[in-house]
């Protein structure tokens, strides 16, 4: 056998049989589903006769149009989004689905939920109809998002007719400067290769720098990878991975001796080749924050706005025109001291624990800028509990943050959560396209700590200055 990346390994053990030279027909291990992507392809399975062919290798969560009020029961007012998730809990029951619906204790993002409740495990092969199932590689199981038409095949054969990618691995050594975390890294990866640099590849991250991230800090980066384009991101198991897996899974004593064997496994042979291949030095990363629409038009904090002359091509230099006349921002402006109306932490990329906790050590002792209305909505149920129960919560209580139900939010505002026309919102999320937020909304995207200064100090500000008083 050829040495072969992690990609091949995955797609190999995971090829029912090979379609032509570029496809093969793919084993599906677990399907999620939300309440947005979904209801398509029931209706076209019913409408064949067909049945959901392993209702156990299914997962849904009503996730993207929930309210966010902490309110018990949950009750979705909104008439279109209540059918979406009515529609969700009648195809899960007649398929025999698990749900977790709109009250249930689990209810979260699908991308929080699932690795937190052990469905992600290394080796695995898991598909979504969303973007954002990159996520899973941070647990060394191949993830990405599919189409409605390519559900209805899912749920109907658990196989996937899945054109093959390109590899690429980005390699970045070194410690994380102060100040920085795994979604400063992202951003600054993307804002290196751009939007679209990672089109078509499935990239492995590895490195000095990605071996030290925890399993939470991995799942931002292999989240945020699909914003420059990836077909899948992933990072091979280690130990890191492994007590993540044994403390969210719960495996027999047995079957956990077994998938260790084989998850030792799962990791690119020395002499396998890449298609493409970056090295980056960790020392380079500092807070990050996104000046435009697109999540590579960033820059550290301390910069100022790039003027017209700095983009590499006059296309680039008319998108950043365009950009900033969204944003309403000015080339050569420091973008440290922008005032923001809004504050957003949450989402799949950043509203799990330990960015709650992160926000909480910043915040404590300290109060939300007079004039700045900032929501923490945790990625789950689960989360917002154990924020609870750690006290992270009283302290952001206290600190004057709205303390929110877990769901999508204002991460693409498809629920209440919405900005106003012109309001500019300092945001943990992963988009920041032109309306992304609600009609006219500007989004900054950052990290949790820097999102947490720029609350309390109610523009944005480089969090270290923050952090070193
Ligand atoms: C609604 C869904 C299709 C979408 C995605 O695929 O990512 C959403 O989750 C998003 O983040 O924009
Ligand atoms: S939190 Fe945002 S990115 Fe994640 S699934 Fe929901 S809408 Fe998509």
């Amino acid at each position: 056998m050829p040495p072969r990346t992690l990609y091949q390994k995955l797609v190999d053990s995971h090829t029912v049989q090979p379609v032509d030279t570029e496809n093969v027909l793919l084993y599906v291990d677990l399907h999620l589903m939300n309440e947005y992507t979904s209801p398509q392809a029931f209706a076209a399975l019913e409408e064949k006769g067909r049945t959901v062919l392993r209702p156990s290798q299914q997962l849904a969560v009503v996730s993207h149009i929930i309210p966010t009020r902490a309110e018990t029961p949950r009750v979705i007012e909104d008439g279109p989004s209540r059918k979406q998730a009515e529609n969700l809990a009648r195809n899960c029951g007649q398929a025999g689905i698990r749900l977790y619906d709109t009250n249930d204790p689990e209810q979260g993002i699908e991308h929080v939920v699932a690795p937190e409740h052990g469905y992600v495990r290394p080796g695995m092969v898991i598909l979504c109809g969303d973007s954002h199932t990159t996520t899973y590689g941070a647990l060394g199981a191949l993830g990405f998002g599919i189409g409605t038409s390519e559900v209805e095949h899912v749920l109907a054969t658990q196989t996937l007719v899945y054109r093959l990618a390109k590899t690429m691995r980005i390699a970045v050594d070194g410690a994380l400067p102060f100040g920085t975390s795994s979604k400063d890294l992202v951003l600054w990866i993307i804002s290196r290769i751009g939007a679209q640099g990672a089109r078509g590849y499935a990239v492995e991250f590895a490195g000095s720098t990605i071996a030290a991230l925890s399993a939470e800090a991995r799942m931002t980066l292999c989240n945020m990878a699909v914003e420059a384009g990836a077909r899948a991101a992933l990072i091979a198991p280690d130990r890191v991975t492994f007590d993540y897996v044994r403390a969210h899974a719960r495996l027999p004593p047995a079957a956990w001796n077994a998938a260790m064997d084989d998850w030792a496994a799962l990791r690119t042979d020395p002499q396998a080749r890449f298609d493409c291949e970056y090295c980056f030095d960790a020392s380079d990363i500092a807070p990050f924050v996104t000046w435009g629409t697109s999540p590579d038009q960033a820059i550290a904090v301390d910069q100022r706005v790039p003027l017209a002359q700095a983009h590499s091509s006059r296309e680039a230099a008319d998108s950043a025109r365009r950009a900033l006349e969204y944003t309403g921002l000015a080339p050569g402006q420091p973008i440290a001291g922008t005032p923001v109306d809004r504050v957003f932490i949450g989402s799949c990329t950043n509203g799990r624990i330990e960015d709650l906790r992160l926000v909480a050590s910043i915040a404590r002792g300290r109060r939300v800028a007079p004039g700045v209305r900032a929501m923490v909505v945790p990625g789950s149920g689960a989360v917002r509990r154990q924020a609870e129960a750690e006290g992270v919560a009283r302290v952001l209580i206290d600190a004057g943050f709205e303390w929110r139900a877990p769901g999508c939010s204002l991460c693409l505002a498809m629920n209440d959560d919405v900005l106003q026309d012109g309001e500019r919102c300092a945001s943990t999320t992963n988009r920041n396209f032109e309306g992304r937020q609600g009609r006219g909304s500007r989004t900054h995207l950052m990290s949790p700590a820097m999102a947490a200064a720029a609350a309390l100090t109610g523009c944005i500000t480089d969090v270290r200055k923050l952090e070193k008083q």
